[in-house]
């Protein structure tokens, strides 16, 4: 039998919701550590979350273009893994994940065939890969914006790399997305909130519910 998808809710802030997030099944949390974001936490409220997650299910902190000193100060809180979020290089990435020495997540923008191309690069680097949709031009971050895009595009990715899909994910999609594109896993922020934000623990238990029954 094929290994369970992993399930990743981003963009919690609170123990309440992380609490929730873990009670309803997921494998993987994500924690926003980005100025501009709906979901940014202090470096103060990171460590909480980290350590009430810590046994119970994966934390990931979540970074945009950081210096050597943000990876080391958000490191040595003790992450299972980083994502980086930004318009890192596979050199950058590499440096990072020497100096975090934790486990990467590197998120990718589709929005082309040439972004595609891209992803191999970046997999020699990373431990994982996450596909994300491109934001539109002029949007104030780069992901969490519940957007999705073609999926059809990752016909032309190598099929031996490994990758977990985000990018407008929610409970009504995530069947379809996991039959069209057979994902590692799958990562989900707007889909399960309420608002910008504020995440729903009704939406969250459903969308764990949905992406179980279709896998
Ligand atoms: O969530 C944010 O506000 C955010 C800001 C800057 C960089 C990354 C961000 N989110 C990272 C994620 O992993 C999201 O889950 C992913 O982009 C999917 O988001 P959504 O389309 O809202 O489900």
């Amino acid at each position: 039998m094929a290994d369970p998808l992993i399930i990743k809710i981003c963009g919690i802030k609170t123990i309440d919701m992380l609490d929730a997030a873990i009670e309803a099944g997921a494998d993987m949390v994500g924690f926003m550590h980005f100025m501009r974001s709906p979901r940014h936490v202090s470096i103060e409220d990171l460590a909480l979350l980290i350590s009430a997650a810590r046994g119970k299910v994966q934390s990931c902190v979540v970074l945009v273009n950081p210096d050597n000193s943000c990876v080391a100060e958000v490191a040595a809180l003790g992450p299972d893994w980083i994502q980086l979020h930004g318009p890192e290089t596979p050199h950058r990435v590499e440096a990072i994940r020497a100096e975090a020495g934790v486990e990467i997540m590197k998120a990718l923008p589709i929005g082309t065939a040439e972004d595609v191309a891209q992803v191999a690069a970046f997999a020699k680097v990373a431990d994982r890969i996450l596909l994300d949709a491109k934001p539109p031009k002029g949007a104030d971050r780069p992901g969490g914006l519940g957007e999705s895009f073609d999926w059809s595009l990752l016909k032309a990715l190598d099929p031996s790399i490994p990758f977990m899909l985000s990018g407008g994910l929610k409970p009504d999609n995530v069947a379809d997305a996991i039959r069209d594109v057979a994902p590692l896993g799958v990562d989900v922020s707007s889909g399960v909130e309420r608002a910008p934000g504020e995440k729903d623990k009704r939406l969250i238990e459903t969308f764990i519910r949905n992406v179980r029954a279709a896998s």
